[in-house]
């Protein structure tokens, strides 16, 4: 039997870091995309951009999940914090643009 190389096996061990890190970018994506329609659901009915009460139940299960799962919690909320910063900010501008915009232009009458 003939053991594989350390190159061998760094190269097999990136090509899954490789999927994961696609995977990643792909459920990121989507997670923005549902957030972006949030954030215009937000805009439109003038609700506060951020909701710390969900954000707390969301890192307390995030954590809990990420016990499970023998991750970092610490790391699970920082990465959390930094996603849904990002998010805010998203809101925010759109909150500012439909504020710029007016209550709407399309009353429904001719
Ligand atoms: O659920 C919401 O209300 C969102 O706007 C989404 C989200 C998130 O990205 O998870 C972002 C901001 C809020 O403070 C809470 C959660």
């Amino acid at each position: 039997m003939t053991e594989e190389t350390p190159e061998a096996r760094l190269a097999t061990l990136r090509a899954s870091i490789d999927n994961i890190d696609a995977a990643l970018v792909h459920m990121l994506a989507e997670r923005f995309r549902c957030t972006q329609e949030v954030g215009r659901l937000k805009a439109e009915h003038a609700m506060p951009a951020s909701d710390p009460d969900r954000e707390a139940r969301q890192t307390a299960r995030l954590r809990s999940l990420a016990e499970d799962a023998h991750l970092d919690p610490e790391f699970a909320e920082k990465w959390f914090n930094f996603v849904v910063a990002e998010v805010i900010q998203h809101h925010t501008r759109l909150a500012g643009a439909a504020q710029a915009d007016g209550p709407g232009t399309d009353t429904g009458t001719a």
